[in-house]
């Protein structure tokens, strides 16, 4: 069984996830992109990142700190705007997550500071 560890700080990891999955309400970022759908896909993203790829990251304590968490966040939302024109429902949807990860996180760094 696979035996997590819930240390306060990965509790705080898991929510500030799951309300960012919240607002993917197509789960567009959910799953890495698949290269057999997009085979030049890592002809352009050298580093791809998703939010089952950060769930995992998670349940195996790799994040040391919130800033960490939020490097892969953010890479999530730079390949999408990368790979994809700004004319796209996919770009748009990255714009959109920026903006609502951008509250979502500020409120998780307060709270980190808070639990130390
Ligand atoms: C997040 C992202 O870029 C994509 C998510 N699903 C896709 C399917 C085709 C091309 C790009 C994508």
């Amino acid at each position: 069984v696979l035996e997590v560890q819930l240390t306060p700080f990965n509790i705080l990891l898991r929510a500030v996830l799951s309300q960012l999955q919240e607002k993917d309400q197509y789960s567009i970022f959910a799953q890495p992109v698949s290269i057999k759908e997009v085979p030049d896909y890592l002809d352009h993203i050298k580093h791809p990142m998703d939010y089952s790829t950060m769930r995992k990251r998670i349940d195996a304590h790799n994040y040391r700190s919130l800033e960490e968490f939020e490097a892969d966040f953010n890479l999530i939302i730079s390949n999408c705007m990368t790979y994809n024109a700004k004319d796209t429902f996919f770009y748009k949807a990255a714009q959109r997550m920026q903006d609502h990860g951008g509250s979502i996180l500020r409120r998780a760094r307060r709270e980190a500071e808070r639990i130390g």
